[in-house]
Protein backbone atom coordinates (compact mmCIF):
# COMPACT_ATOMS: atom_id res chain seq x y z
CA UNK A 1 0.00 0.00 0.00
CA UNK A 2 1.45 3.50 -0.73
CA UNK A 3 0.29 6.73 1.09
CA UNK A 4 -1.92 9.66 -0.55
CA UNK A 5 -0.12 12.15 -1.49
CA UNK A 6 -1.56 15.50 -0.15
CA UNK A 7 -1.08 18.50 -2.60
CA UNK A 8 -0.39 21.78 -0.99
CA UNK A 9 0.64 23.15 -4.57
CA UNK A 10 -3.08 22.78 -5.80
CA UNK A 11 -4.38 23.71 -2.13
CA UNK A 12 -2.43 26.74 -1.58
CA UNK A 13 -3.43 28.06 -5.11
CA UNK A 14 -7.13 27.69 -3.87
CA UNK A 15 -5.56 29.59 -0.97
CA UNK A 16 -4.77 32.49 -3.50
CA UNK A 17 -7.61 32.40 -5.52
CA UNK A 18 -9.35 33.30 -2.06
CA UNK A 19 -7.61 35.55 -0.89
CA UNK A 20 -7.68 37.42 -4.84
CA UNK A 21 -11.51 37.03 -4.44
CA UNK A 22 -11.76 38.75 -0.95
CA UNK A 23 -9.27 41.83 -1.92
CA UNK A 24 -11.67 42.38 -4.70
CA UNK A 25 -14.55 42.21 -1.96
CA UNK A 26 -12.47 44.66 0.01
CA UNK A 27 -11.93 47.11 -2.99
CA UNK A 28 -16.00 46.87 -4.08
CA UNK A 29 -16.55 47.99 -0.42
CA UNK A 30 -14.31 51.02 -0.23
CA UNK A 31 -11.45 49.76 1.53
CA UNK A 32 -8.01 49.86 -0.33
CA UNK A 33 -5.77 47.39 -1.90
CA UNK A 34 -3.36 45.53 1.08
CA UNK A 35 0.18 46.55 0.50
CA UNK A 36 2.97 43.46 1.89
CA UNK A 37 6.65 45.08 2.55
CA UNK A 38 8.85 41.96 2.12
CA UNK A 39 12.10 43.86 3.35
CA UNK A 40 15.37 42.00 2.46
CA UNK A 41 18.80 43.28 3.94
CA UNK A 42 21.35 41.84 1.94
CA UNK A 43 22.12 39.66 -1.25
CA UNK A 44 21.36 35.59 0.07
CA UNK A 45 20.54 33.97 -3.58
CA UNK A 46 18.32 31.74 -1.88
CA UNK A 47 16.34 34.56 0.26
CA UNK A 48 16.55 36.52 -3.26
CA UNK A 49 14.47 33.51 -4.91
CA UNK A 50 11.79 33.07 -1.84
CA UNK A 51 11.34 37.34 -1.42
CA UNK A 52 10.46 37.10 -5.22
CA UNK A 53 8.00 34.79 -5.33
CA UNK A 54 6.48 36.31 -2.22
CA UNK A 55 6.21 39.38 -4.32
CA UNK A 56 5.19 37.89 -7.08
CA UNK A 57 2.45 36.26 -6.11
CA UNK A 58 1.10 39.14 -3.51
CA UNK A 59 0.69 41.18 -6.92
CA UNK A 60 -1.34 38.14 -8.71
CA UNK A 61 -3.80 38.43 -5.70
CA UNK A 62 -4.22 42.08 -6.46
CA UNK A 63 -2.23 43.14 -3.62
CA UNK A 64 0.27 46.06 -3.65
CA UNK A 65 4.15 44.98 -4.04
CA UNK A 66 5.71 47.55 -1.26
CA UNK A 67 9.17 45.80 -1.32
CA UNK A 68 12.10 47.32 0.41
CA UNK A 69 15.80 45.90 -0.16
CA UNK A 70 18.72 47.18 2.08
CA UNK A 71 22.31 46.49 1.67
CA UNK A 72 23.74 43.78 3.53
CA UNK A 73 26.20 46.01 5.55
CA UNK A 74 23.36 48.22 6.89
CA UNK A 75 23.82 48.71 10.19
CA UNK A 76 20.89 48.06 12.80
CA UNK A 77 19.70 51.71 13.28
CA UNK A 78 19.07 52.05 9.43
CA UNK A 79 17.75 48.65 9.88
CA UNK A 80 15.56 49.50 12.66
CA UNK A 81 14.43 53.05 11.03
CA UNK A 82 13.22 51.05 8.05
CA UNK A 83 11.02 49.10 10.01
CA UNK A 84 10.01 52.27 11.69
CA UNK A 85 8.67 53.99 8.53
CA UNK A 86 6.88 51.27 7.50
CA UNK A 87 5.41 50.47 10.61
CA UNK A 88 3.74 54.37 10.47
CA UNK A 89 2.83 53.81 6.79
CA UNK A 90 -0.88 53.02 6.13
CA UNK A 91 -0.24 51.83 3.15
CA UNK A 92 1.56 48.92 4.81
CA UNK A 93 -1.09 46.14 5.67
CA UNK A 94 2.02 43.67 6.39
CA UNK A 95 5.86 43.65 7.25
CA UNK A 96 7.92 40.75 6.74
CA UNK A 97 11.10 40.76 7.43
CA UNK A 98 12.90 37.81 5.43
CA UNK A 99 15.13 35.68 7.44
CA UNK A 100 17.89 35.42 8.19
CA UNK A 101 19.33 38.12 8.31
CA UNK A 102 23.32 39.35 8.05
CA UNK A 103 25.09 38.16 11.29
CA UNK A 104 26.05 41.73 12.45
CA UNK A 105 22.18 42.74 12.83
CA UNK A 106 19.74 41.78 15.77
CA UNK A 107 17.01 39.95 14.26
CA UNK A 108 15.32 39.95 17.36
CA UNK A 109 15.14 43.44 18.21
CA UNK A 110 14.23 44.15 14.26
CA UNK A 111 11.25 42.06 14.95
CA UNK A 112 10.17 43.50 18.08
CA UNK A 113 9.16 47.11 15.79
CA UNK A 114 6.44 45.40 13.92
CA UNK A 115 3.44 46.04 15.59
CA UNK A 116 1.93 43.01 16.15
CA UNK A 117 -1.41 43.99 13.51
CA UNK A 118 1.23 44.08 10.61
CA UNK A 119 3.27 40.82 11.79
CA UNK A 120 2.19 38.76 8.99
CA UNK A 121 4.97 36.11 9.94
CA UNK A 122 3.09 35.98 13.33
CA UNK A 123 6.56 35.42 15.03
CA UNK A 124 6.31 38.48 17.42
CA UNK A 125 6.42 37.57 20.83
CA UNK A 126 3.16 39.88 20.93
CA UNK A 127 1.21 37.46 18.23
CA UNK A 128 2.93 34.05 19.55
CA UNK A 129 1.82 34.99 22.84
CA UNK A 130 -1.69 35.18 21.78
CA UNK A 131 -1.51 32.08 20.11
CA UNK A 132 -0.59 30.98 23.64
CA UNK A 133 -3.03 32.24 25.36
CA UNK A 134 -5.71 30.59 22.57
CA UNK A 135 -6.31 34.11 21.49
CA UNK A 136 -6.69 35.09 18.02
CA UNK A 137 -3.56 37.23 16.34
CA UNK A 138 -2.17 36.89 13.27
CA UNK A 139 -0.77 33.30 12.93
CA UNK A 140 2.60 31.78 11.81
CA UNK A 141 2.44 30.85 7.95
CA UNK A 142 3.91 27.80 8.14
CA UNK A 143 1.56 26.45 11.06
CA UNK A 144 -1.78 27.91 9.57
CA UNK A 145 -0.35 26.70 6.40
CA UNK A 146 -0.56 22.56 7.52
CA UNK A 147 -3.82 23.02 9.61
CA UNK A 148 -5.06 24.16 6.12
CA UNK A 149 -3.80 20.81 5.12
CA UNK A 150 -4.68 18.73 7.55
CA UNK A 151 -8.61 19.82 7.06
CA UNK A 152 -8.69 19.71 3.36
CA UNK A 153 -6.84 15.93 3.64
CA UNK A 154 -9.94 15.17 6.38
CA UNK A 155 -7.00 14.37 9.26
CA UNK A 156 -9.72 14.13 12.21
CA UNK A 157 -7.88 15.84 15.26
CA UNK A 158 -10.03 15.38 17.82
CA UNK A 159 -7.96 13.53 20.60
CA UNK A 160 -5.90 12.52 17.83
CA UNK A 161 -1.91 11.94 18.75
CA UNK A 162 -0.08 14.47 16.85
CA UNK A 163 3.80 14.05 17.56
CA UNK A 164 5.34 17.45 16.38
CA UNK A 165 8.88 17.43 15.68
CA UNK A 166 11.26 20.52 16.19
CA UNK A 167 10.69 23.02 19.01
CA UNK A 168 11.60 26.63 16.90
CA UNK A 169 9.82 29.95 17.13
CA UNK A 170 9.22 29.87 13.69
CA UNK A 171 7.24 26.68 13.20
CA UNK A 172 7.66 23.30 16.11
CA UNK A 173 6.32 25.79 19.27
CA UNK A 174 3.41 27.47 16.88
CA UNK A 175 2.86 24.27 15.24
CA UNK A 176 2.09 22.26 19.03
CA UNK A 177 -0.25 25.26 19.87
CA UNK A 178 -2.30 25.06 16.81
CA UNK A 179 -2.59 21.05 17.16
CA UNK A 180 -3.55 21.84 20.63
CA UNK A 181 -6.32 24.56 20.12
CA UNK A 182 -8.13 21.48 18.05
CA UNK A 183 -7.68 19.03 21.04
CA UNK A 184 -5.41 16.95 19.84
CA UNK A 185 -3.11 15.12 22.49
CA UNK A 186 0.61 16.57 21.27
CA UNK A 187 3.79 15.81 22.11
CA UNK A 188 6.76 17.90 21.22
CA UNK A 189 10.31 15.97 20.49
CA UNK A 190 13.56 17.36 19.31
CA UNK A 191 17.25 16.21 18.81
CA UNK A 192 17.75 15.04 22.63
CA UNK A 193 14.58 13.09 22.49
CA UNK A 194 15.16 9.21 23.28
CA UNK A 195 13.83 7.26 21.30
CA UNK A 196 12.91 9.52 18.64
CA UNK A 197 11.40 7.02 16.45
CA UNK A 198 9.49 5.15 19.61
CA UNK A 199 8.10 8.38 20.14
CA UNK A 200 6.47 9.11 16.63
CA UNK A 201 5.10 5.43 15.85
CA UNK A 202 2.70 7.13 18.96
CA UNK A 203 1.44 9.45 15.99
CA UNK A 204 -1.85 9.86 14.14
CA UNK A 205 -0.40 13.30 13.01
CA UNK A 206 3.11 13.67 12.57
CA UNK A 207 4.45 16.85 11.74
CA UNK A 208 8.54 16.77 10.80
CA UNK A 209 10.60 20.18 11.08
CA UNK A 210 13.77 19.83 13.03
CA UNK A 211 15.99 20.24 9.45
CA UNK A 212 17.63 17.61 9.88
CA UNK A 213 17.30 15.68 5.68
CA UNK A 214 15.86 12.40 6.04
CA UNK A 215 15.56 12.30 9.82
CA UNK A 216 12.02 9.98 9.95
CA UNK A 217 12.16 6.61 8.35
CA UNK A 218 9.94 4.09 8.23
CA UNK A 219 10.71 3.02 11.58
CA UNK A 220 9.24 5.89 12.76
CA UNK A 221 5.61 6.02 11.36
CA UNK A 222 2.50 4.13 12.21
CA UNK A 223 1.09 2.69 9.81
CA UNK A 224 -1.94 4.79 8.11
CA UNK A 225 -0.59 7.94 9.79
CA UNK A 226 -0.66 11.59 8.15
CA UNK A 227 3.28 12.75 7.84
CA UNK A 228 3.79 16.00 7.31
CA UNK A 229 7.05 17.22 6.16
CA UNK A 230 8.11 20.83 6.80
CA UNK A 231 11.61 20.27 5.91
CA UNK A 232 13.36 21.85 2.80
CA UNK A 233 17.13 21.25 1.76
CA UNK A 234 18.71 21.46 -1.26
CA UNK A 235 20.72 18.57 -2.24
CA UNK A 236 22.75 17.37 -5.89
CA UNK A 237 19.62 16.20 -6.96
CA UNK A 238 16.81 18.62 -6.02
CA UNK A 239 14.80 19.34 -3.32
CA UNK A 240 14.42 17.23 0.10
CA UNK A 241 12.34 17.43 3.50
CA UNK A 242 13.33 15.69 6.93
CA UNK A 243 11.32 12.48 6.03
CA UNK A 244 12.32 9.92 3.73
CA UNK A 245 9.49 10.15 1.85
CA UNK A 246 9.83 6.80 -1.08
CA UNK A 247 10.04 4.76 2.40
CA UNK A 248 7.79 6.54 4.57
CA UNK A 249 5.29 5.95 1.15
CA UNK A 250 4.91 2.54 1.86
CA UNK A 251 3.58 2.83 5.82
CA UNK A 252 1.57 6.48 6.23
CA UNK A 253 -1.78 6.35 5.13
CA UNK A 254 -1.07 9.77 3.65
CA UNK A 255 1.78 12.52 2.95
CA UNK A 256 3.19 15.81 1.82
CA UNK A 257 5.80 15.81 -0.72
CA UNK A 258 8.50 18.15 -0.89
CA UNK A 259 8.39 20.14 -3.09
CA UNK A 260 4.77 20.50 -3.36
CA UNK A 261 3.54 20.32 0.14
CA UNK A 262 4.23 22.26 2.71
CA UNK A 263 6.14 25.05 1.07
CA UNK A 264 3.75 26.72 -1.18
CA UNK A 265 1.21 26.81 1.53
CA UNK A 266 3.48 29.26 3.95
CA UNK A 267 3.75 31.84 0.92
CA UNK A 268 -0.17 31.32 0.52
CA UNK A 269 -1.01 31.94 4.01
CA UNK A 270 1.20 34.83 4.00
CA UNK A 271 -0.99 36.27 1.92
CA UNK A 272 -4.17 35.23 3.96
CA UNK A 273 -2.55 37.11 6.94
CA UNK A 274 -1.50 40.13 4.87
CA UNK A 275 -5.74 40.61 3.95
CA UNK A 276 -6.77 40.03 7.30
CA UNK A 277 -4.13 42.50 8.27
CA UNK A 278 -5.55 45.51 6.15
CA UNK A 279 -9.02 44.15 6.94
CA UNK A 280 -8.54 44.88 10.40
CA UNK A 281 -6.54 48.26 9.97
CA UNK A 282 -9.55 49.22 7.98
CA UNK A 283 -12.51 48.81 10.74
CA UNK A 284 -13.71 45.57 8.25
CA UNK A 285 -12.18 42.68 10.28
CA UNK A 286 -14.93 39.79 11.60
N1 LIG B 1 10.38 36.00 7.81
C1 LIG B 1 10.40 34.84 7.18
N2 LIG B 1 9.25 34.16 6.99
C2 LIG B 1 9.24 32.98 6.33
O1 LIG B 1 8.16 32.35 6.17
C3 LIG B 1 10.47 32.47 5.83
C4 LIG B 1 11.65 33.20 6.06
N3 LIG B 1 11.58 34.37 6.73
N4 LIG B 1 12.85 32.74 5.63
C5 LIG B 1 12.96 31.51 4.89
C6 LIG B 1 11.83 30.54 5.17
C7 LIG B 1 11.62 29.49 4.11
N5 LIG B 1 10.29 29.73 3.56
C8 LIG B 1 9.76 29.05 2.47
C9 LIG B 1 8.67 29.53 1.77
C10 LIG B 1 8.21 28.88 0.62
C11 LIG B 1 8.81 27.74 0.17
C12 LIG B 1 8.33 27.09 -1.08
O2 LIG B 1 7.48 27.62 -1.78
N6 LIG B 1 8.86 25.92 -1.44
C13 LIG B 1 8.54 25.22 -2.66
C14 LIG B 1 9.79 25.02 -3.51
C15 LIG B 1 10.46 26.28 -3.89
C16 LIG B 1 11.82 26.02 -4.55
O3 LIG B 1 11.83 25.41 -5.62
O4 LIG B 1 12.83 26.40 -3.93
C17 LIG B 1 8.00 23.86 -2.34
O5 LIG B 1 8.29 23.34 -1.24
O6 LIG B 1 7.30 23.30 -3.16
C18 LIG B 1 9.87 27.22 0.88
C19 LIG B 1 10.33 27.86 2.02
C20 LIG B 1 9.74 30.79 4.19
N7 LIG B 1 10.56 31.27 5.15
Amino acid sequence: MTAQVIDGTAVARQVREDVAKGVQELLAAGGTAPGLATVLIGDDPASEVYVRNKRKLCVAAGMQDLHRHLPGDVGQEEAAALIDELAADPAVSGILLQLPVPKHLDSEALLARIPAEKDVDGLTAANAGLLAQGRPGLRPCTPSGVMVLLDEAGVSLQGAEAVVVGRSVLVGKPMAQLLLERNATVTICHSRTRDLAEVCRRADVLVVAAGIPGLVGADAVKPGATVIDVGIHRGENGLHGDVDTAAVAEVAGSITPVPGGVGPMTIAMLLANTLEAAKVQQGRGD
